[in-house]
């Protein structure tokens, strides 16, 4: 301490000393230095000191050691005199701060208007010192039109002061709402505009050019001054526009919205992106400045063209809709625009870049997955569910259900509603063994297995945008309270729930409605209280029949074949009711036709596959289905019978795989099952052109399929109705000479007490039918191409 009292000494001796200094031949110099930039500062004019231009060799060398004080001075102060002149320097700067932050923090401490209107006058000064500076026309050689922002600030005072517009105590928010507008707004793109990086003279405009005041013809040492003095007036220049933005975003912050916006316009016509979009900002909100979409647009497009990204963003979601129908042109320069907002991380371009490409217009899979992940990485969570979506349906990536899932998962945990409600339903489908049961429901449930699908759910965004609105916006609008959100008129920011993506979502996506969703937490809510409550009893359970497990394991082993076959058999049996019947093809309809995809045939399968896993289901089922896949491949059948249609899903596997010309002939004896059979039949895209429904017993079907088939033969049937039914009517078949005769006959054997009479009947005939093989129950009959049409007559009965 008492080394910079010392220093403090020396110092205030030299100043002390500072009036020979002056004048003494020794150390005018610095002070000729002092007073050059004091002067070009204030007026930016050259040093006044016309004497000094005049004189002999020694006044000469003088002005020389003058311009070249730099160096020429320094060995006339030592070290310690420097040191001394910082440390006065810093405690001057260090009293002023104490006298400024004085007066800040009386103003916040004491609300009171008056104190508050100190502080603001305080700042009004400097802020009328940047308009004097900026009034000078050397600093502004363009004439900035100041006259005008001292006027508003002549009237900045009274409360009815409206030159730039309406005042903003009737309308404007709530400070905080200014402080997001502006500070959030601002450092969206670019970071806290109070940062350093505002500082950075690149920010600000290069376009003033520093006044040429070397028009006279000087001396070497007089060129060297000016260019010191022009570099003065260039850091003013960049400096002066930074500033006044700073305190625009200061004036905003304490409410005084067209204090704010005059710094910022003044700001901005020099040439300052940030002000400029600031600047859009207030004429596209309305604060200080009536509101204007039109100078907002204008500011914006400013601002872009200087590289600022959220402008960038904002610009073009105007040319993309602000005009209805937007020209080629203006598309393009949009894309462009979005795509440099993107490359410079606004997050909001790169989300709305990604579901733009996903459209069928722009369609452009690697850029839109692209974008997507860029936003998703910059924790946007409905980029996050879109991108699950993309690695849902392989769209433009590699499909990929943990990935998918796991995007899922970080959607939801960023509150995205939508991504949370698949999960839940994923989690219910898999009773919590959540990974396995979320890819295989995943893969099965149609809503998601396809990249239709994925079209369908981000359709909607594209209808949003071509829809009559032309402000109508992407999804992502919200997140930056865009002014093309016309719905938005009070309050620029979105709300709570849209904000953690409850509002955004699209019609139609969302997989499971919402009762739906409430039954399954309900019910996965209950099984989580009493799952725990009965391992206790599970345990004791378990306790107590461990001696007996030696039994349980030696009869289920021995006995686990006619276990398996006792329970296929219960299933089959129990659909003869005729109340079970109906409550299975009902509920097996809804859930396919509610689930799949409509249109595609391997969506509708894998959703009755995934319906089989959880429920009983008469369905032939997949294993069954391969087998039979497998033989219509073979046969390429142009005729194909199949009897029991049921809900359609053996239909749907043989019509898949028939030739051009194949058409199926499928018999259904219940007439409501027939009718939900052929609902699924045409929801899988199949026409009536390649089947036909009859809808009536078998052994009835079989005597009006002849006026179906014209001359044609039946080479491949499927009997999957009911056992006892399958000798007679194929009995029926060979009287009726419909089977050509190297048809190929499947017949599901699950019931095989009741097929025992079938099995006779096909043993003691080798030399008519050939037993193939059996896969699952599924039994293939040869038919014998040599054997004699309607030899079984007698027997039909
Ligand atoms: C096991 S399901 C058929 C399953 C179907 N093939 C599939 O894979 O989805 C049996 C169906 O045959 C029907 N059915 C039973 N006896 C029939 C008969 N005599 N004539 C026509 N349909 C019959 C039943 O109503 C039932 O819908």
């Amino acid at each position: 301490m008492w080394r910079i009292q010392g220093l403090v000494c020396r110092v205030l001796s030299r100043c002390h000393a500072n009036a020979p200094l002056r004048v003494s031949q020794t150390h005018h110099h610095v002070e000729d230095d002092v007073r050059g930039t004091s002067t070009v500062l204030s007026t930016g004019l050259l040093p006044s000191d016309s004497s000094s231009q005049t004189g002999g060799n020694g006044e000469r060398q003088r002005r020389k050691r003058t311009s070249q004080f730099c160096y020429s001075g320094l060995p006339r102060y030592s070290a310690l005199d420097a040191v001394g002149w910082g440390v006065a320097a810093m405690l001057l700067m260090q009293i002023c701060r104490r006298i400024h932050s004085q007066f800040s923090s009386v103003s916040e401490s004491n609300a009171a208007p008056g104190l508050y209107r100190e502080a603001g006058l305080l700042q009004r000064c400097g802020y009328r010192v940047l308009l004097e500076i900026l009034s000078q026309q050397d600093v502004l050689p363009r004439g900035i039109p100041v006259n005008y922002l001292g006027s508003v600030q002549a009237i900045q005072g009274s409360s009815s002061g409206s030159t730039v517009g309406h005042t903003h105590s009737s309308e404007d928010p709530a400070p905080s709402h200014i402080e997001n507008l502006f500070l959030s707004n601002d450092s969206v793109q670019s970071g806290d505009p109070l940062s350093s990086s505002d500082c950075d003279p690149k920010d600000a405009s290069p376009s003033q050019t520093p006044k040429d005041n070397t028009k006279d013809p000087l001396c070497p040492e007089d060129e060297e001054l000016n260019g010191a003095a022009n570099n003065l007036k260039q850091i003013a220049d960049s400096s002066v526009p930074v500033i006044l933005n700073i305190i625009g975003i200061e004036n905003a912050k304490s409410g005084d919205y067209q204090a704010a916006f005059s710094c910022f316009l003044a700001s901005a016509q020099h040439g300052y992106s940030k002000a400029q979009f600031n600047v859009g900002v207030c004429y596209e909100k309305g604060r200080g400045v009536q509101r204007d979409k039109d100078q907002a647009a204008e500011f914006y497009r400013q601002a872009a063209a200087g590289g600022h990204g959220q402008a960038m963003y904002r610009y073009a979601k105007h040319l993309l809709y602000s005009r209805g129908q937007q020209s080629a042109e203006d598309t393009h320069t949009a894309i462009e625009l979005l795509e440099g907002a993107a490359a410079s991380g606004v997050r909001e371009a790169q989300a709305y870049l990604g579901v733009l490409f996903s459209q069928e217009s722009l369609r452009d899979e690697q850029k839109a997955v692209g974008y997507l992940r860029m936003a998703a990485e910059n924790g946007d969570s409905l980029s996050q569910l879109y991108l699950g979506q993309c690695y849902e349906c392989g769209f433009g990536v590699q499909q990929c259900f943990r990935t998918a899932v796991e995007l899922y998962q970080q959607a939801a945990k960023a509150g995205n509603q939508q991504a949370q409600n698949i999960l839940s339903a994923l989690y219910f489908t898999g009773r919590g063994v959540p990974e396995e049961a979320a890819l295989r429901s995943i893969r099965s449930a149609p809503c998601f297995s396809t990249r239709d699908a994925l079209q369908l759910r981000l359709r909607p965004s594209l209808s949003n945008m071509e829809s009559n609105s032309p402000f109508q916006a992407l999804p992502h609008s919200w997140s930056t309270g865009s002014f093309l959100a016309q719905s938005l008129p009070s309050s620029s920011l979105p709300s709570e729930r849209e904000r953690t993506g409850g509002s955004p979502q699209l019609p139609n996506s969302a997989p499971f409605n919402t009762k739906r969703t409430q039954k399954c937490f309900q019910l996965y809510a209950d099984l989580h209280f009493v799952i725990p409550r009965c391992h206790l009893f599970i345990m004791w359970f378990l306790v107590v029949s461990l001696p007996l497990l030696p039994v349980i394991i030696v009869t289920v082993t021995r006995y686990w074949g006619d276990l398996g076959a006792f329970y296929q058999r219960l299933l089959r049996a129990t659909p003869k009711l005729p109340w079970r019947a109906a409550v299975c093809v009902r509920s097996t309809h809804d859930f396919v036709f509610k689930n799949c995809t409509h249109g595609r045939s391997e969506s509708v399968l894998e959703t009755f596959d995934l319906y089989g896993q959880t429920h009983p289901s008469l369905s032939l089922g997949p294993q069954r289905g391969e087998f039979l896949d497998e033989v219509v491949r073979r046969v390429a059948p142009t005729w194909t019978l199949e009897l029991g249609t049921h809900c359609g899903y053996a239909s749907v596997r043989i019509l898949r795989l028939l030739p051009p010309a194949g058409q199926l002939l499928t018999v259904e004896r219940d007439a409501t099952t027939a009718d939900a059979g052929e609902e699924v039949i045409l929801v899988a895209g199949f026409k009536h052109s390649q089947f036909q429904l009859l809808a009536c017993p078998s052994k009835d079907a079989i005597l009006l399929l002849r006026t179906q088939v014209g001359e044609g033969l039946v080479q491949l049937v499927l009997m999957d109705h009911d056992v006892g039914q399958y000798l007679p009517d194929l009995l029926a078949l060979e009287r009726e000479g419909l089977i050509s005769p190297d048809c190929v006959l499947l017949f599901n054997l699950t019931n095989l007490p009741s097929a025992s009479n079938l099995l006779e009947h096909v043993g003691s005939r080798p030399e008519q039918y050939t037993v193939r093989r059996q896969v699952h129950g599924l039994l293939e009959l040869q038919r014998h191409p040599l054997a004699p049409q309607g030899q079984d007559k007698s027997q039909s009965g």
